[in-house]
């Protein structure tokens, strides 16, 4: 029998790293802006893919993997779960760090995850446009012994440098295998899932340090108006207290408005027609710590 998938590689590789050293900017700059929305499908497990590389011989899926931290409640517990078993499933690991930035007990709770897997690791120093070169070799002395890493790269996501290399590596180490995804498609995520992270986006950036990371959003309702040409989306943006659901709303709801019109223009773009975004604020104390909730809300144990 020929073997169809001869020659072809594929492969899921996990992005790994603190907050800030530049995971998104890397797979921006592999991946591109660009979100291709696929029809209205159902959310399964499928929205753990960030974005899908096609090349000619070969197809990067990059998966995400919910930030690695110490856990501090169940939320916290959760993730740090769910984050171990994405690392199991997964062909390779990058391990970001920040070329800024020392060793720190960050990247030791880290590096102690990656004990438990079999998975190999690349050790991606990235940013390293912002330091002499005399200070990277000292980072790579500093992690070299820290684990075993497959390959240990320094690129700078900002400005693309040695970034063409790093996937030429990755591609080495990708198993034989068939192209998963249609050469067009570069992210899976479910219409609703993106529409949702966009609202959160919005609240959270433009509510900044008053209300930190305790905020959900759901999608109530997405449906297609034909006769008005427009999408309707019907949202609740969940949060902790009654004093995040004031800020939310601001004085006479001119913050509701704000987070609504930015997040509607998003939105715009990216379904390609007019949206009618319908806004609502809902307070459901300590959340976090409520893992029937957390299920509701679209964390789901089962799907990774
Ligand atoms: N100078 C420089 N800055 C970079 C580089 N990569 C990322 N940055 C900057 O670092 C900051 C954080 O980058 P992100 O890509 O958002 O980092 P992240 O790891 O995705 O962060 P989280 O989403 O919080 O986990 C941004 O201001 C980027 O512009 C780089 O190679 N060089």
């Amino acid at each position: 029998m020929v073997n169809e998938n001869q020659g072809h590689k594929s492969g899921f590789i996990s992005i790994i790293g603190r907050p800030n050293v530049g995971k998104s900017t890397f797979l921006n700059r592999v991946i591109g802006q660009k979100i291709a929305i696929m029809s209205d499908k159902p959310q399964t497990t499928r929205n753990k893919v960030q974005g899908v590389l096609t090349l000619e011989d070969a197809q990067l899926i990059f998966i995400d993997t919910p930030g690695i931290h110490k856990p501090k409640h169940k939320l916290g517990d959760f993730m740090m779960k769910v984050a171990q078993n994405t690392l199991k499933g997964v062909d390779l690991i990058l391990f970001m760090v920040s070329a800024e930035e020392g060793y720190g007990k960050g990247e030791e709770f880290i590096l102690e995850k990656f004990q438990s897997v079999k998975t190999p690791v690349f050790l991606i120093i990235n940013k390293i446009d912002k330091v002499h070169p005399d200070k990277l070799l000292k980072i790579i002395d500093e992690y070299k012994d820290k684990h075993s890493f497959e390959e240990i790269v320094p690129i700078s996501a900002l400005e693309g440098n040695n970034v063409d290399r790093l996937l030429d590596q990755i591609k080495e180490h990708m198993p034989e295998g068939p192209q998963f995804y249609p050469a067009d498609q570069i992210t899976d995520h479910p219409e609703r899932f993106i529409v949702s992270e966009l609202i959160r986006e919005k609240a959270l950036h433009l509510t900044r340090e008053e209300v930190p990371h305790s905020l959900a959003v759901v999608i109530e309702k997405m449906e297609r108006d034909g006769q008005k040409d427009l999408v309707h989306v019907m949202a609740t943006i969940i949060v902790e207290r009654d004093s995040q659901k004031g800020i939310i709303i601001g004085k006479q709801g001119a913050m509701l408005k704000e987070v609504g019109k930015r997040a509607r223009l998003d939105i715009e773009q990216l379904l390609g027609t007019k949206v009618f975004l319908e806004l609502w604020v809902k307070v459901q104390k300590d959340w976090r710590n409520k893992m029937s909730q957390l299920r509701d809300f679209g964390f789901r144990e089962d799907e990774y």
